[in-house]
């Protein structure tokens, strides 16, 4: 389980994440909602070390990863998907997807056929250039590099934001089958209320820098949830 404590990150005299608290539990999808603005991609950023936290503690099967470094944090099993992607636009599809390996013992080190049955139009497209992708293709291929890595906790930033609803429909398949096959607990960040209400075990809405409401994915929920994210 990934526990954050009390997190505050400032961007200079501006105070991003103010004393945040999350839990993502184990083998759940755990999604993370609010308006622009307001601070999700700081935590994720604060959680994988991309960002320098001024308070708070960051635990990941009960250890302190606070202070561990990106490439420890990619060791300990946690794969980040940034907003707007950042694939290797100069490599080719197989080569993006190598650059996941780096985490795996060294005999473990290939690219495993479940990527391909994941997301069958990159094993046409092995050769192809990243940049040369649409975009929604780079966020299939963003995602499968991190899943290449065989990691515990995926970290999803956005991954709906700007893609065509034929592929959101993919995407939202390939969260629901890594759900139902257990092994993978899953943080995701989204403004987009209807991808997440069904894919969701539980979520947090964060307004301003901090947490205003958090539970179970409960239908209950919903007129206030949707208060926080609309203007
Ligand atoms: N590198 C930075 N330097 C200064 N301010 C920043 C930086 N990154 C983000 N901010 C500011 O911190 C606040 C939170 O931004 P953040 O990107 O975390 O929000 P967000 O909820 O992820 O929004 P979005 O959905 O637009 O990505 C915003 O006011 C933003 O302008």
């Amino acid at each position: 389980m990934l526990s954050v404590s009390n997190l505050d990150l400032h961007y200079g005299a501006a105070q991003a994440l103010r004393s945040v608290s999350l839990e993502v539990p184990k083998d759940k999808v755990t999604c993370l909602l609010g308006r622009n603005g307001v601070g999700k991609t700081s935590l994720l950023r604060a959680i994988m070390r991309q960002a320098a936290v001024s308070r708070g503690t960051v635990t990941w099967d009960g250890q302190d990863v606070t202070k561990a470094s990106s490439e420890d944090l990619a060791r300990a099993g946690l794969a980040y998907v940034p907003q707007g992607r950042e694939i290797f636009p100069l490599l080719s599809v197989r080569e993006n997807l190598q650059t996941g390996l780096f985490v795996l013992p060294r005999r473990e080190r290939r690219i495993s056929d479940e990527i391909f049955e994941l997301f069958p139009v990159l094993g046409d497209m092995l050769g192809r250039r990243g940049g040369d992708l649409s975009g929604g293709q780079q966020q299939q291929l963003a995602i499968a590099r991190a899943l290449v890595m065989k990691p515990r906790l995926l970290i999803l930033d956005e991954p709906t934001e700007g893609i065509q609803p034929s592929i959101i429909k993919d995407i939202e398949r390939v969260i629901r089958l890594l759900r139902s096959r257990g092994g993978m607990s899953i943080l995701l960040v989204e403004q987009y209320f209807d991808f997440v209400r069904a894919l969701a075990d539980s979520y947090a809405v964060m307004d301003r820098g901090e947490i205003v409401m958090s539970g179970e994915m409960k239908s209950d929920d919903e007129t206030a949830i949707m208060k926080h994210l609309t203007i």
